[in-house]
C-alpha cells in the first residue's frame, strides 16, 4: 500500500491509501454529488481545491471523454471512500494525486465544522506526514489566488457554433464547462468564447445580442476586467451569467459578494422560484455568494436550505443570472430553459429598438 497522508489546516493529518502519487495544496472542500464525477474532476471552478467525494464509491461507470467538461483534471487533488481502478488511473495519468480508503464522513464533518479549509496532501512509496504538513504550510487562501481566471481561460478568442443563424454571444470565459457553450451551440447561437480580460473595443468588435459571464473558480474579486465589461455593456446590451458569472454580474451592478462558510456542492440543491413558487432540483458547485444585490437586480430565485440568492433579474436592464447550474452536466434537467430564457432577451430588446432611420 502506498502511504498517503492529508494535512487539515490546524495541523490534523488523516491517513489513507494512496491511489496516484504526488504532492499538492488546495482549498479542501466536499460534493455530495452521487454521479458526475468525470463532470465534477474537469471542472475548471475546482481549480486550486482538493474534492472530497461523500458518496463512497466514485468511478463504478467508467472514465468517458465525451462527459468532460475540459480537457484536463481541475482539483489539485481527489479523497474519497473507494476510487475505481479506472478513476485512479486516470488521475495518475494526469499528475492528480488520490487517496482513498480514508474516513470521508469525517473529512466532511470537518469541513462541515470548520468551513472549508486550507489542505496539503503526500502520496507515494516515501511520503511522510511532514511532507503533506510542508503542502498544508505552503498553502494559499483562496482569495490569494489574484490571477485564477488566467490559469483557467482560453488565451485567444475561440468561435464556437460559427454556421449557426442565431443570436451572438460574447461568452467571457473565466473557467467556463464545455456543456455551458454546447447549450448554446445547440440553441443555434454563434458563441465567442473571449479571455477572462477581453477589453470592451474587443466586445464591441462582436456587437454581440448578449454578454454572458461563464463560471469558474475562486473570488469574483479577483476578475475586475469581466466586472468592467459588465458596467459598459449593461445599459445597451442583455446580461447574463451563471455560478461565478452571477457574482461577478452582481458585483458590477452594485452589490457584493461574500464566502460562505463551505459552500452548495452537489446535484440535488432545491432552489425556489419566487415568481412561480416551484422548487426545481439544480447541480451546484460554489463557495462564494451574492451578499447585497444591489439595487439595480432583484433576487429571483433562493435555495431552500439557506435563503440564498440562486437567480437574480434586471430591475431596469435586461440582466438574467444563475448562482446554480443550469447546463446540468450532471445533475438534473429542470432548468435547462434558463438558454432559453437568455437568447429570448435578445428577440425582446430587437422588438423594442427603434429602427434607426425612423
Ligand atoms: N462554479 C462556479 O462558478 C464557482 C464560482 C466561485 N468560484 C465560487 O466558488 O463561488
Amino acid at each position: 500500500m502506498t502511504a498517503a497522508y492529508v494535512a487539515l489546516e490546524g495541523g490534523h493529518v488523516i491517513e489513507g491509501r494512496g491511489r496516484a502519487p504526488g504532492t499538492a495544496r488546495g482549498e479542501l472542500v466536499f460534493t455530495t454529488a452521487y454521479t458526475g464525477y468525470e463532470e465534477s474532476l474537469t471542472d475548471p471552478s475546482y481549480e486550486e481545491q482538493i474534492l472530497t467525494f461523500s458518496y463512497p464509491l466514485i468511478g463504478n461507470y467508467g472514465v468517458r471523454e465525451e462527459r468532460f467538461e475540459d480537457d484536463r483534471v481541475h482539483p489539485r487533488a481527489v479523497l474519497a471512500r473507494e476510487l475505481t481502478d479506472d478513476v485512479a488511473d486516470w488521475l495518475e495519468s494526469e499528475g492528480v494525486p488520490a487517496i482513498d480508503h480514508l474516513d470521508t464522513r469525517e473529512v466532511v464533518t470537518d469541513i462541515r465544522d470548520g468551513g472549508a479549509m486550507k489542505c496539503g496532501i503526500a502520496v507515494g512509496e516515501d511520503a511522510t506526514k511532514e511532507d503533506a504538513l510542508n503542502e498544508l504550510e505552503a498553502c494559499k487562501g483562496m482569495s490569494e489566488h489574484t490571477e485564477i481566471g488566467a490559469q483557467v481561460s482560453v488565451d485567444e478568442p475561440v468561435v464556437r457554433g460559427a454556421d449557426n443563424d442565431g443570436e451572438t454571444v460574447a461568452l467571457v470565459d473565466c473557467g467556463a464547462k464545455g456543456s455551458i457553450v454546447d447549450s448554446l451551440v445547440a440553441r443555434d447561437a454563434t458563441v465567442h468564447v473571449l479571455p477572462h480580460d477581453t477589453s470592451v473595443e474587443d466586445v464591441e468588435a462582436i456587437d454581440p445580442d448578449i454578454l454572458f459571464v461563464s463560471n469558474g473558480p475562486g473570488d469574483p474579486a479577483n476578475y475586475e476586467q469581466a466586472v468592467s465589461l459588465v458596467e459598459a455593456f449593461v445599459e445597451e446590451t442583455p446580461v447574463a451569467g451563471i455560478c461565478l458569472g452571477q457574482q461577478i454580474v452582481a458585483r458590477a451592478l452594485g452589490g457584493t459578494t461574500e464566502k460562505m462558510a463551505f459552500g452548495h456542492r452537489g446535484v440535488n440543491q432545491p432552489v425556489l422560484d419566487l415568481e412561480s413558487d416551484r422548487v426545481v432540483m439544480t447541480t451546484q458547485n460554489h463557495g462564494y455568494t451574492v451578499d447585497e444585490p444591489g439595487e439595480h437586480l432583484e433576487v429571483s430565485q433562493i435555495n431552500v436550505n439557506d435563503d440564498t440568492p440562486e437567480g437574480l433579474d434586471g430591475v431596469e436592464y435586461d440582466v438574467l443570472t444563475r448562482q446554480y447550474h443550469p447546463e446540468a452536466n450532471p445533475g438534473p434537467e429542470d432548468t435547462l430553459d434558463f438558454f432559453d430564457d437568455v437568447l429570448a432577451m435578445a428577440g425582446d430588446r430587437s422588438q423594442r429598438a427603434v429602427p434607426a432611420d425612423d
